[in-house]
């Protein structure tokens, strides 16, 4: 495949906590490359290490050593390279929380706008792609309505639609299914896969889920901060 179609690329990723006695091996001498269109699961036991790699390729935490390549770009390489990290999450890099954290006091179309907002879009344009996001994700009837009247499924499809508001290429989800039945986990596993087509992007999702194992093109699997044999 060709370089430019690389969207993440780790290269000898390192991190610890603490020090001395204390020191916890987080990650170990990480190298991972994920590909335009790829949806890939990151898979181990607890404190394997998966959550800390979710966050060093969103940007949230530096690595203690190590590349990291997104979209192109050099954004770590042993230090940040880039002093607007927020301006870069904005950009390209779409979150999408197990506990979907939407807004309690902002209806649907609001909980995705808003991100348009901080990211400097015009009130109108935000609202419209708000809408369209919502209807593409098939909850568009539910535009107006409170988070605490949304059912699970609704939920999650309006904090999807808020993670890709801005068109990130590099989207990154904490166990995206957790709370939802076997056919809801489904059917938004196949809305990811659709997304990650139709937008040329990229999904890396920490799961435990196994009825979603087979809609992933890759299960990446940690174990004691390094990458084992997928
Ligand atoms: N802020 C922190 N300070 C100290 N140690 C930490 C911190 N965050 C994580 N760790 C340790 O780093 C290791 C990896 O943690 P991490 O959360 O990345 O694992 P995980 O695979 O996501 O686990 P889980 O499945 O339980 O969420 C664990 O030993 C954890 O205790």
């Amino acid at each position: 495949m060709a370089s430019g179609d690389i969207l993440v690329d780790v290269r000898g990723v390192a991190k610890h906590y603490g020090e001395g006695e204390t020191r916890v091996d987080a990650l170990r001498s990480v190298d991972l490359r994920v590909h335009v269109g790829e949806v890939i699961a990151l898979l181990g036991p607890s404190g394997s290490g998966k959550t800390t790699l979710l966050n060093v390729i969103g940007c949230i935490l530096a690595p203690t050593a190590g590349r990291v390549e997104l979209d192109g770009d050099a954004v770590f390489d042993g230090k940040w390279l880039r002093s607007d990290l927020r301006r870069l999450r904005l950009d390209k890099i779409g979150f999408i929380f197990q506990a979907h954290n939407l807004l309690p006091f902002l209806t649907a179309e609001e909980n995705v706008s808003v991100v348009l907002d901080l990211a400097g879009w015009p009130a109108e344009r935000g609202r419209e792609r708000a809408r369209e996001l919502l209807d593409y994700l098939e909850v568009g009837h539910r535009a107006k309505v409170k988070p605490a009247l949304l059912s699970g499924g609704e939920a999650q499809r309006v904090a999807i639609a808020r993670a890709l508001a801005n068109r990130p290429r590099i989207i990154l989800a904490d166990e995206p299914t957790a709370a939802l039945d076997s056919g809801r986990a489904q059917l938004v596993m196949d809305l990811l896969r659709k997304l990650a087509s139709d937008q040329k992007a990229c999904i890396i999702a920490v799961t435990h889920d196994e009825k979603i194992f087979d809609r992933f093109d890759r299960l990446i699997h940690l174990r004691d901060g390094r990458l084992v044999d997928s």
